[in-house]
């Protein structure tokens, strides 16, 4: 099946850490891949490379069938990006700041567009006060919004539920199932939230210190693990229960 990510052998070494270490991923189109890692397993890495903001050490990357390392701006206009690293100027009014990247992606009928997502997104009532005077929660809400404004064919989600409260977060999940269900897009998204990669995710990659600890739809996990949730094999591997692909492998090799 045609795989619109394609990561091989991915590395990223920051001086001595090894923030990615061998990653190897396949996502068909219309899927939702969770990368799913405590706190520096490496996740904000393979997406900053994902979209070109970092440079690998090593491996490949293809995204909609381009070599992202030599054509990433052929892709980059049917990509884009939610997470609580991107700021946006905090003078400019919501609908200012979403104008800009709207006409930077050249989205048609633009004002359209906006109000739209303002409403999808409860923000009719912040459209026009400043970015910087939003609270965290309707912060996180605009760069959703702008992460969607160009309707994207590949969409990477960092966090993309950070800092809403349940609620909230509980309909931005539905809200980006139900845009996945609607374009087909194909969804990375990174998150150490269990109930969001249950959720949304059909297919989950464990990450641990940059590398690949396991892999497989949360159901499968759930059951190779012997648990009942996500939340329990997350602790697993986070306490060094689980086993590795690896020591899998391995297992499977001496079958
Ligand atoms: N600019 C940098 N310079 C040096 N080391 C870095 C840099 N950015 C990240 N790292 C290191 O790389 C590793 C992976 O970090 P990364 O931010 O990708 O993890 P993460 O899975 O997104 O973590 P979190 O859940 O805490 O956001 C960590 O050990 C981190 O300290």
């Amino acid at each position: 099946m045609y795989a619109v990510l394609d990561v091989r052998n991915l590395r990223k070494v920051y001086d001595k850490i090894v923030a990615v270490d061998d990653l190897t991923f396949a996502v068909p189109g219309g899927a939702v891949l969770g990368l799913l890692g405590g706190n520096g397993a490496g996740k904000t890495t393979t997406i900053s490379m994902l979209l070109g903001l970092l440079v690998p050490t090593s491996g490949q990357i293809r995204i909609l069938g381009e070599d992202m390392l030599r054509h990433r701006f052929r892709v980059l206009p049917r990509m884009n990006l939610s997470s609580p690293y991107v700021d946006l100027p905090h003078r400019l009014t919501a609908r200012q700041n979403l104008t800009v990247y709207g006409r930077l992606y050249g989205v048609p009928d633009l004002a359209r567009r906006i109000d739209a997502l303002a409403g999808q997104l409860d923000l009719v009532d912040h459209l026009d006060r400043p970015f910087g005077h939003l609270s965290s929660g309707q912060k996180t809400r605009v760069t959703l919004a702008k992460a969607l404004v160009n309707t994207p064919s590949v969409l990477l989600l960092d966090e993309p539920t950070a800092s809403l409260d349940p609620d909230t977060a509980d309909w931005v999940r539905t809200l980006l199932k139900d845009y996945q269900r609607q374009t087909g897009a194909t969804i990375l998204l990174a998150s150490h939230n269990m109930q969001e990669v249950e959720r949304l995710c059909d297919d989950v990659i464990l990450m641990q210190t940059g590398r690949v600890f396991d892999r497989g739809s949360p159901a499968e996990l759930i059951a190779r693990f012997g648990r009942e949730s996500m939340e329990e094999v997350f602790l697993d591997m986070a306490r060094g229960r689980g086993r590795s692909i690896e020591a899998l492998r391995k297992v499977e090799a001496v079958r």
